[in-house]
C-alpha cells in the first residue's frame, strides 16, 4: 500500500488572511485580488492589510510606516553575531540564526503586532548587512526617508534605486507576501501552537523556506536558464531533463492546477521593465516549451510555471545577485507568517496530527 505523505487536501486551519483557489487560479488577500494590490499599493499598505484585516487610511499608513522605519536598526548584539558567523554560511542560514536570537525580550508568547513590525523591519537590514559584509563591502545604514522597498535596495547597493526598480520589486514583494498554508507558514504555525514565541516560529519558517522545493527554487531557475543558454537548446535540454526524471524548477504546484496568478502578474511586471532583454525573451520561451513538454511527459498533472519562475526573472531584471533571491522572498513572506501567527494565537490549540505505525511489533 502507498505510504501516506504530504498531507494533500488536509485542512489545518480556517483563515481570514488569504484564499488560494487552485482551480480558478485566484489569489485573494483579505478580500482584494493580490495582483491588483501588487500594482496599486506599497509594501507598507499591504503589510498593514494582511496583519490588520483592512487597508490603512492615510493616518494609519503614516503611523505604520513610521513604526516600521523606526524598527529597522540592528541591535549591537545582533551585529556582533552577524560579524562572527562564518563567511561561508549562506544568508538563509544566517537569517534563521539571527531571527532565533531575538527570542526573549519583547519576543515572548503571545505574538503581537509590535513583534511583527520589528521582525518585518529588521529582516531586510540583516540581509543587506550580511550580504555586504560577505562581499567585503562597507555596511550601509538604513535611510529613514526611504520606504521599505527602496530602503532595502539602497542598503544592498549604497545607491538610490531607480523608481522603476522599486515599483517592480514592490510588486514582487507584495505577490510573495502570503499564500495560505504553504510549508513555511505551516511550520511557523506549528511552532507557535506550542506557545513558543514569534521569533522562534519565524526562524523555523525560514528553515522551511530555503528548501529548493519551496523558496529556494528561483536560484535553481537561473541555473536552468543559464544551462539552456539559447532558445534552440530549450527543447532538447528540457526533454533530456524530464527523461532523466528530474523536476523542472519553477514549475508545478500542490494547489494550482491551472496558471499561478502570481507568475502571470510577474511576467507582465518584468516585461514592462525589460521587454527587450534577450534573457527575458529566453525565459518566456522556456516557460512555453516547458509547459508543453510537461503536458507530454506528465499528462493530467496540470503543471505550469509557478511564482518562482518569474520571481527569478524580476530579481534578475533589477540586478539582484542570485544569492539574494530566497532572502528577498523571505523579506516578503515574513508579512504572511506574521499575520498567520497573530491569527494562530487567537484560536490556539497545539498541532498534533497522527501517524500510522507501519513497523514491526516486538516479538
Ligand atoms: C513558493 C513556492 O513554494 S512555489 C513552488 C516552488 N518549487 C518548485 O518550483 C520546485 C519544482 N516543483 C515541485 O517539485 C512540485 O511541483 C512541488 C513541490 C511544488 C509540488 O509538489 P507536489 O504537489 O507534491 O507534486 P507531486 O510530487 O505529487 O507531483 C505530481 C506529479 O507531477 C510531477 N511534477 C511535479 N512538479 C514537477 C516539476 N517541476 N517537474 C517535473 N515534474 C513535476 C511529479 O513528478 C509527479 O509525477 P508522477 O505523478 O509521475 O509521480
Ligand atoms: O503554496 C505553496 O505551497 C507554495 C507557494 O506557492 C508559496 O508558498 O508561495
Amino acid at each position: 500500500m502507498a505510504k501516506v505523505t504530504g498531507l494533500d487536501g488536509i485542512v489545518a486551519a480556517d483563515t481570514d488572511i488569504s484564499l488560494v483557489d487552485g482551480t480558478q487560479g485566484h489569489l485573494v488577500y483579505r478580500g482584494f485580488w493580490a495582483k491588483d494590490l501588487a500594482v496599486q499599493y506599497e509594501y507598507e499598505e499591504v503589510a498593514y492589510l494582511l496583519c490588520n484585516g483592512v487597508l490603512p487610511d492615510q493616518a494609519q499608513n503614516q503611523q505604520f510606516t513610521k513604526n516600521l522605519t523606526e524598527s529597522r536598526q540592528l541591535p549591537e548584539a545582533l551585529k556582533r553575531l552577524l560579524d562572527i558567523i562564518p563567511r561561508e554560511m549562506p544568508i538563509m542560514g544566517v537569517l534563521q540564526t539571527a531571527i532565533a536570537m531575538l527570542s526573549g525580550g519583547i519576543f515572548i508568547w503571545p505574538p503581537t503586532k509590535e513583534q511583527a513590525i520589528r521582525i518585518t523591519a529588521i529582516l531586510p537590514t540583516i540581509i543587506a548587512y550580511r550580504y555586504r559584509m560577505q562581499n567585503g563591502l562597507s555596511v550601509i545604514e538604513p535611510k529613514p526617508e526611504l520606504g521599505h522597498t527602496a530602503n532595502f535596495l539602497y542598503m544592498l547597493t549604497g545607491e538610490l534605486p531607480k523608481p522603476a526598480h522599486v515599483k517592480a520589486l514592490g510588486a514582487y514583494l507584495i505577490l510573495g507576501m502570503e499564500h495560505g498554508m504553504n510549508a513555511s507558514t505551516f511550520a511557523s504555525r506549528v511552532v507557535l501552537s506550542t506557545q513558543s514565541d514569534m521569533a522562534s516560529a519565524i526562524s523555523a519558517a525560514i528553515g522551511a523556506m530555503k528548501g529548493p522545493l519551496h523558496g529556494g527554487a528561483p536560484t535553481e531557475v537561473i541555473a536552468m536558464l543559464d544551462a539552456i543558454g539559447s532558445k534552440e537548446h530549450a527543447e532538447p535540454w528540457i526533454r533530456e531533463s524530464l527523461e532523466r526524471g528530474d523536476r523542472l524548477m519553477g514549475f508545478g504546484h500542490r494547489i494550482y492546477k491551472t496558471k499561478d496568478p502570481r507568475a502571470e502578474a510577474l511576467r507582465e511586471v518584468t516585461e514592462a521593465l525589460s521587454g527587450n532583454d534577450p534573457w527575458f525573451d529566453l525565459a518566456v520561451h522556456v516557460e512555453k516549451t516547458a509547459v508543453r513538454l510537461l503536458a507530454e511527459y506528465k499528462p493530467g498533472r496540470h503543471l505550469y510555471a509557478n511564482v518562482e519562475f518569474f520571481a527569478a526573472s524580476i530579481m534578475r531584471a533589477i540586478a539582484l545577485p542570485t544569492e539574494l533571491f530566497t532572502p528577498t522572498f523571505t523579506a516578503a513572506r515574513v508579512v504572511g507568517w506574521s499575520a498567520h501567527l497573530l491569527e494562530q494565537a487567537e484560536v490556539n490549540r497545539i498541532f498534533r496530527p497522527q501517524s500510522v505505525y507501519t513497523g514491526p511489533m516486538p516479538g
